[in-house]
């Protein structure tokens, strides 16, 4: 459903992707974990066709995420860090705005908007300016905007930021919900998230794939059997690969 094939990407002379490689199947949820500046936005703007690669390829559904982009995209929800938006206007609007550059018209275009904003528990602040919402409410209308055409891969960076413990365990839920249909990355600090909603994990660090296994395998890494154990160990000293499947 996703692949990333080796991807590289510099700014300047820094690597901020390394030759990252990996692929993801519908019912798979991804959980993208590093450090700050390990490169988990890079990656994820290039697999959604947001910036080109130096090198490698990313495929959504078969199609080249920079030479087929619009068929990429199409099948493709994304929500930016920070979740960008038109401040004037209200998450109803947005949504359908989104709705409609894709092709939505009519009753499925209201169809499409709502249960997008109810699955993003959007509530009565659906019609409220963008710009006067507070940051988890603005967070919870680009993510509305994200899955509303209910696209079979999504990439969702950091979730989760910026919500308060019941927004939190309302966007895991919403998250479970979605997985069976669909193939989900989400990249994410919060290492309780991988064991509560992620199939899967993968550490990057300087750019570099570190991990790539289930959150079991992951939290076998150390002794210490947790995963923030694990991800100290893999991110904090020299660098070493550790394949799990
Ligand atoms: N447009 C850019 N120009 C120059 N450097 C960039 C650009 N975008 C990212 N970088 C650099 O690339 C590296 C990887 O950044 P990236 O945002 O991908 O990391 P991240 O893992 O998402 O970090 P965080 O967890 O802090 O969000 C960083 O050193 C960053 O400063």
């Amino acid at each position: 459903m996703l692949v990333a094939d080796h991807l590289v990407k510099e700014f300047g002379g820094l690597r901020a992707v390394d030759d990252v490689s990996f692929t993801l199947e519908r019912g798979e949820v991804l959980g993208f974990l590093g450090p700050n500046g390990a490169g988990k936005t890079t990656t994820m703007r290039m697999l959604a066709g947001c910036l080109e690669p130096d090198s490698g390829c990313a495929r959504i559904a078969g199609h080249d995420c920079v030479q087929d982009r619009i068929e990429a995209q199409s099948r493709l929800g994304y929500l930016p860090e920070g979740a960008p938006a038109y401040p004037a206007m209200t998450p109803r609007a947005f949504v359908a705005f989104g709705l409609q550059v894709r092709g939505f018209s009519g009753d499925a275009l209201k169809r499409a908007t709502e249960l997008a904003l109810d699955r993003a528990r959007l509530g009565a602040a659906a019609s409220q300016p963008i710009g006067t919402l507070s940051k988890g409410y603005k967070r919870r209308a680009a993510l509305a905007a994200a899955i509303a055409h209910d696209p079979a891969v999504l990439i969702l960076d950091e979730p989760t930021d910026g919500l308060d413990p019941n927004q939190k365990d309302g966007v895991r839920e919403l998250i479970r919900e979605m997985a069976p249909e669909k193939a989900i990355i989400i990249s994410t600090h919060i290492l309780d998230e991988v064991p509560a909603v992620c199939s899967r994990a993968i550490i990057i660090a300087e750019g570099r794939l570190l991990f790539d296994g289930t959150p079991h395998a992951l939290e076998a890494v150390t002794s210490d059997a947790t995963i923030e154990a694990a991800f100290r160990h893999l991110t904090a000293g020299p660098r070493a690969t550790v394949e799990a499947a």
